[in-house]
């Protein structure tokens, strides 16, 4: 057997389409294009890659683009004073602080002073709790991502077993929320957890995010399993060149996963759809307009 390839290149690219056009609407009703913020400390290439990404596609959905590049040397008192601004500019809907920080900023001070209807990574702790107790809420856009592509490939998930690798606050407890919001028994397991492989062999639904290259093994895989790969780290190979590498072994989960996402080209596509996605509803929700349909 082998998996369907979860696309999630191609399901990224219907979402921006899809915010492209809410986004037109929203500028005809409102005399302006939702707008993001994006605000960058320092200098550290990949995070400053993952921006020029960002923007690329903020601008080609015709949403407004805010770039703040400032020194690593900024104190966390003038990053707050930033935030500050931008939560006071009725241009900005959304706000993205991207991480990580430098080391000598107050990162949970920072996250902390987004307005919270302007936090479209979803990392503020009211939006945190909202999620929580199943209120309304901007969610982090990677497991919002990892879920839209769960819903496209196996559609109605509730009663399905979901075992989720990784205990982060971006990535593993959003997803455990998000999946049991979807109905299914959720496990999150981590680097502490007893006999792993048994664990994850239970799972319908496997979401590996750890960022241990190729930890998850094709034999840990239940036949038919869907599996979703949050890992990218990029590895050396025996002849130099790099790679980028998820925390699964593809080809071996392949052969006996139902579906699968490759890396990249899976997950990573569907975190800046969703970022874009998560802008135009703020957008709606400040304006007091209905959340946007099909998004
Ligand atoms: N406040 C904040 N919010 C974030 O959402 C955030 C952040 N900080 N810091 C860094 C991480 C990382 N991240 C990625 C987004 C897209 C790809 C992506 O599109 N990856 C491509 C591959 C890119 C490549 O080749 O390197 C893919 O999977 O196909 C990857 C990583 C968002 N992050
Ligand atoms: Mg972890």
């Amino acid at each position: 057997m082998t998996a369907e390839i979860i696309d999630g290149k191609a399901t990224a690219a219907e979402l921006r389409q899809k915010v492209a056009d809410v986004g037109a609407e929203f500028r005809q009703k409102t005399g302006r294009a939702p707008g993001l913020a994006v605000v960058l400390v320092g200098e550290h290439p990949p995070s400053a890659a993952y921006v020029r990404s960002k923007v690329k596609a903020t601008l080609e959905a015709g949403l407004q683009s805010f770039e703040h590049k400032i020194p690593a040397e900024t104190t966390t008192e003038e990053l707050l004073a930033l935030v500050d601004r931008l939560n006071a500019d009725p241009a900005v809907d959304g706000i993205l602080v991207q991480l990580p920080l430098p080391k000598h900023v107050d990162e949970q001070a920072v996250l902390t002073r987004v307005d919270p209807d302007k936090d479209v990574d979803g990392f503020h702790p009211v939006n945190v709790g909202r999620l929580s107790i199943g209120l309304e809420a901007l969610v982090p856009c990677t497991p919002l991502g990892c879920l839209k592509l769960l819903q496209k490939y196996v559609g109605d998930l509730s009663g399905l077993e979901a075992v989720v690798i990784g205990r982060s606050n971006i990535v593993g407890k959003p997803m455990a929320q998000l999946l049991l919001e979807a109905n299914c028994t959720v496990t999150i397991a981590h680097s502490r957890t007893r006999d792993l492989p048994e664990v994850v062999r239970r799972a319908d639904i496997v979401v590996a995010a750890v960022g241990r290259p190729e930890l998850v093994r094709g034999s840990w895989i239940k036949a038919g399993a869907s599996v979703i790969d949050v890992g990218q780290e990029r590895v050396e190979q025996p002849d130099g060149t790099r790679k980028l590498l998820g925390d699964v072994a593809y080809a071996e989960a392949a052969e006996v996963a139902g579906s699968i996402t490759p890396v990249p080209g899976g997950v990573g596509p569907m975190t800046i759809a969703c970022l874009l996605r998560n802008t135009a509803v703020a957008a709606h929700r400040r304006e007091g307009l209905p959340d946007p349909e099909g998004l």
